[in-house]
């Protein structure tokens, strides 16, 4: 990866390092219709476009095939669609895994968050130890006993720490487990009783709209980059439209106000390409039934070009 001044920052990604778009157009896992068509949104918008003109040759573009709506939900009741992410997710894990075997960086365009299932199925099968930056609203770690909606977008992150009955192990191709010490949350503002036991028990270290309105960005996202990238082999950075705030993102399932600015997302994003670990990328929940003149969509390409390393200058 470039770092700011456009220097080639070393193993984990190189000006010449080849990016992996993974489009999966999938939404049955979340709150409203419509995240189904975020993968085409951010090519409208521009994305092929901006990742070309910072010099990234293209390894490939992949769009996942994704079941559509059944007239019911299958799964148990209140788990919805279960098969559906299974199935899912065991072709992103194919597509991870094997642009990452060919050297490349994983961009996964959802889609809902349940989409990060199938990216952490294919990272775990590549790295053993690895780093999580979950940019979020929303813990995502409930399970089916616990989750109060049964959609599975609010399940992804206790899927890859094991702790769902439908989990990684489930997942032709996972690897093991992420290790609840190298995650981090950021923005965090709607979290489920549950979920906050959870976050206690396991020590999983948060950063809520109020760690980042007290501390400010720069030491957050320092912070994270210390407990996801240390002693990890890289970081994955998985990022809900939704940790913005609604008047910057309105195009998403699940807003809540409150959230990050304009800058607070991009600043973060800018610091993580200068920072050289991370590895990999998704960019989820970005909703264009929902979105007000493609303005989530472009926000979201934006965001992307700054962790690939556009600057300002
Ligand atoms: N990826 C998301 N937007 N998740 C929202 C989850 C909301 C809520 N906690 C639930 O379990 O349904
Ligand atoms: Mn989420
Ligand atoms: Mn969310």
């Amino acid at each position: 990866m470039r770092n700011v001044s456009g220097q080639d920052t070393g193993h984990v990604k190189t000006q010449q390092q080849e990016v992996a778009l993974i489009k999966v157009p999938f939404g049955l896992a979340g709150a409203r219709n419509g995240a189904e068509l975020g993968p085409d949104e951010l090519i409208t918008a521009g994305l092929k476009r901006e990742i070309a003109s910072l010099g990234f040759p293209l390894n490939r573009e992949v769009r996942v095939d994704c079941p559509a709506q059944s007239a019911t939900p299958l799964g148990r009741k209140t788990v919805k669609y279960l098969n559906e992410v299974q199935q899912v997710s065991e072709h992103v894990c194919q597509e991870v895994a094997s642009a990452l075997e060919e050297g490349a960086f994983p961009v996964v365009l959802g889609g809902d968050h349940s989409v990060a299932i199938g990216t952490l199925a294919g990272l775990t099968a590549h790295y053993n130890n690895l780093g999580v930056i979950w940019f979020d609203a929303h813990a995502d770690l409930n399970t089916e006993e616990h989750s109060l909606t049964g959609n599975m977008h609010g399940m992804s992150v206790a899927a890859f720490l094991g702790h769902s009955t439908f989990n990684l192990s489930q997942i032709k191709g996972a690897g093991s487990f992420v290790h609840p010490s190298n995650l981090v949350y950021i923005g965090l503002r709607d979290v489920d009783d549950y979920e906050k036991e959870q976050i206690r028990a396991l020590g999983i270290r948060a950063f809520t709209m109020h760690d980042i309105d007290r501390m400010g960005m720069q030491h957050v996202i320092d912070q994270a980059m210390v407990i996801a990238g240390d002693g990890t082999e890289g970081i994955h950075v998985s990022f809900d439209m939704d940790c913005l705030d609604p008047r910057e993102a309105p195009g998403v399932g699940t807003p809540v106000p409150g959230g990050l600015s304009y800058r607070e997302a991009h600043f973060a994003m800018e610091c993580l390409a200068a920072n050289n670990r991370v590895v990999s990328m998704e960019l989820v929940e970005v909703n264009p039934l929902l979105d007000q003149n493609r303005h989530t969509a472009r926000l979201g390409v934006g965001l992307i070009a700054s962790l690939l390393g556009k600057s300002i200058l």
